[in-house]
């Protein structure tokens, strides 16, 4: 290093003992405010948002204060990091990555400065001492030099744990999704790696800074299952963001008893969107007007009510399908205010407390509930499943014979309680539920590999977003029989306006081995363009022939103990627990990822749960098996070869699948 460079890593090195000093201070100074407020009585709300502040300011040190400079458009450099920081005389001394300014820190590129002279990144040692900076000069005539050092090298740190957030190294391509406007509803297809579930997490994080009203309604993340979100779960807190909620598809429809499989063909047909019609009209078919007049005998003089007039207080109510218990209300205010126009016109002056007694009077109530009678989701369903007349008439139209055949119990369970229910089962109690009562809504959902949705899954997660969302996915990874099966078929079930934008740079995965999953592509999503690879790591493939694969896969496993890397198996579901039994033989443990506290060095995947995780090395065992399992089984191959960040390694004993053999 030049000794200029070295003077300019001591000026930097100061920056940030400064940066610390102005974070303490403007923590003190909050906190002498909240003391304050504290003595004022009437005070508390001032002092909740003051300690909070306060809070949020506090200096652990978990991460470095700020990773990246930019110079000009500003006469003094700007500093960007995961907060805001500024100085006594409440200049900005780090400026929040989220602000438009910082934009430029992710977006200036050569060709297209913005103004940026010069974009410094920071590399920091584990105790988060300043250890050096790269420099890259924008100016309209500069070349691109592609990923930094400093960018391949954060890819590249070891990945063992919880993903972690990439706030530092965004790519443009990926900033433009991050930042764009709340009222847009995204669906984000990109090849494996190209950090779709990074870029809706730091959207995420976006919208909740840009948007205050989102920090009361909050963000909901969907991920597809438990292991994938204990695996991205950490990711928002440690931007400083809480308002979210993450929840797999199973929690989202929360069941006590677990789940009873069923045919995929079944499970395909609950998952339509026609279903929603058959539910829709099984649960109306249950609404009555009455045939006889009504008395409230609650007012004085009774007032009687004639069915012609609840027709007409309730026809719009019914034409809209208002969900039943808002329609029951709405019901109430109506006759109540009916029974007050009565009166009047006969002369008389009911009070308030008379119109209040009246909107609780019983036969008011029970009117009200003739028309809606309270339903129960699980026995509606039950009564559909159970009774081929019933689910005849909801179904006329829309299923056919032979899927209404499909959909029918052998026989009734012997009451509502001892009812089994399959996760699609599930999703159709919650369509019910939301003709009853909608549920609580989340200003923005995020939803991570969305490919694999049904529709009925889809109109779930939409009913619980106030009005935009994120889809996160990649066609080519889609591995359920009952998913939609093409962006424009997920966007017909979403209920607002959407558009497609596309990743197509994978950060994760080496080149050698997008090549090699790339050869897949053909077979298993012609639609797609191929993924490009952001970095070449010499020596990434490694393809093994073995007479005995769990014999190599030992030999592997012992030469990497020693080393720091991340290594996950992924194999045939029903390889899990042979594979499991004969690495304990040997002295080797190895489990799913992240399945308790205690970290596995080793981790061992079943292909249909390997979507969504990584690792430093990945070995793909007898892919020959993997590819076997069915029709989904070229995608599971093609999703457990790009988990590799750096080392992929092929262990087969059989022929290895032809796209494979080809690629090689
Ligand atoms: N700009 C970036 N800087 C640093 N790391 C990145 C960047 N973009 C992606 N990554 C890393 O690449 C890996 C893949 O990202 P992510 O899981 O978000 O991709 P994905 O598109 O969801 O992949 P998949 O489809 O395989 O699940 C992660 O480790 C992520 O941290």
């Amino acid at each position: 290093m030049s000794s200029h460079a070295e003077e300019e890593l001591r000026a930097e090195q100061q920056y940030l003992v400064h940066a610390h000093a102005c974070l303490r201070s403007s923590r003190a100074q909050l906190l002498e405010l909240a003391e304050r407020a504290r003595a004022r009585p009437g005070d508390e709300e001032a002092v909740a948002w003051l300690e909070w502040r306060a809070e949020q300011l506090r200096d652990e040190n978990k991460s470095p204060l700020f990773f990246g400079r930019i110079d000009g458009p500003e006469p003094r450099p700007c500093y960007i990091g995961r907060r805001h920081v500024s100085d006594e005389q409440d200049e900005p001394v780090v400026i929040d990555w989220r602000t438009p300014m910082a934009a430029r820190f992710y977006r200036a590129s050569p060709g297209q400065p913005m103004e940026v002279t010069r974009r410094r990144r920071f590399g920091f040692a584990a105790d988060g001492a300043l250890t050096s900076f790269d420099d890259e000069p924008l100016t309209e005539n500069s070349v691109s030099a592609g990923l930094s050092e400093l960018v391949i090298a954060e890819i590249e740190r070891t990945h063992v744990g919880p993903m972690r957030d990439i706030v530092a190294t965004i790519q443009p391509d990926q900033d433009e999704i991050v930042r764009t406007e709340l009222a847009s509803t995204l669906i984000v297809q990109g090849g494996p790696g190209t950090g779709k579930t990074a870029v809706g997490l730091h959207r995420a994080a976006y919208l909740l800074f840009e948007h205050t009203k989102l920090r009361r309604s909050g963000v909901l993340v969907v991920g597809p299952n438990d292991l994938f979100v204990r695996y991205i779960s950490r990711v928002l807190p440690a931007l400083g963001e809480s308002q979210v909620v993450h929840l797999s598809v199973d929690e989202l429809v929360a069941a006590k008893r677990k789940p009873v499989p069923e045919t995929a063909e079944v499970a395909a047909l609950k998952g339509d969107a026609r279903m929603a019609q058959v539910l829709a009209a099984a649960l109306w078919a249950g609404v009555r007007l009455p045939t006889e007049d009504t008395v409230v005998r609650e007012s004085s003089p009774y007032v009687r009510i004639h069915p012609e007039t609840v027709r007409e207080l309730s026809e719009d109510l019914v034409a809209q399908r208002v969900p039943v218990a808002r329609a029951r209300a709405h019901l109430i205010e109506r006759i109540t205010a009916h029974v007050r126009r009565e009166l009047e016109t006969r002369g008389h002056a009911p009070s308030d407390a008379d119109m209040r007694r009246i909107a609780r009077a019983k036969s008011v109530r029970e009117l009200a509930a003739s028309v809606w009678p309270t339903v129960n989701p699980a026995q509606v369903l039950v009564d559909l499943f159970s009774d081929a007349d019933l689910l005849g008439r909801a179904a006329e139209g829309v299923l056919t014979a032979e899927e209404q055949r499909l959909l029918l119990w052998p026989s009734a369970p012997a009451s509502v309680g001892r009812a089994k229910w399959s996760l699609a089962d599930r999703f159709l109690l919650d369509e019910l539920a939301s003709l009853v009562e909608p549920p609580t809504r989340f200003g923005h959902v995020v939803i991570d590999e969305a490919q694999d949705l049904s529709p009925l899954q889809l109109r779930a997660i939409m009913r619980r977003c106030v009005d935009s969302a994120t889809l996160l996915g990649d066609m080519a990874q889609r591995t359920t029989p009952w998913a939609a099966g093409s962006w424009r078929a997920v966007a017909e079930h979403l209920g607002v306006p959407s558009r497609v934008l596309q990743l197509t740079t994978s950060y994760r995965v080496p080149r050698d081995i997008v090549r090699v999953a790339n050869s897949l592509l053909p077979e298993i999503s012609p639609e797609l363009p191929p993924t490009v690879s952001g970095r070449h790591v010499p020596g990434a493939l490694e393809v093994q022939a073995s007479e005995d694969t769990a014999d190599s896969l030992v030999e592997l496993l012992r030469a990497a103990e020693q080393h720091p890397d991340s290594v996950g198996v992924v194999l045939a579901d029903d390889r899990f627990t042979a594979v499991r039994r004969r690495l304990a033989a040997a002295g080797i443990t190895a489990g799913l990822p992240h399945e308790d506290e205690a970290e596995h060095k080793f981790s061992l995947v079943p292909a249909s749960l390997a979507k969504g995780l990584e690792f430093d090395h990945v070995v793909v065992l007898e892919p020959e098996l993997i590819t076997a399992a069915g029709q989904d089984g070229l995608r599971l191959l093609y999703i457990a070869l790009t988990r590799a960040i750096s080392r992929l390694t092929i262990l087969h004993t059989g022929e290895l699948p032809a796209a494979l053999a080809a690629a090689r």
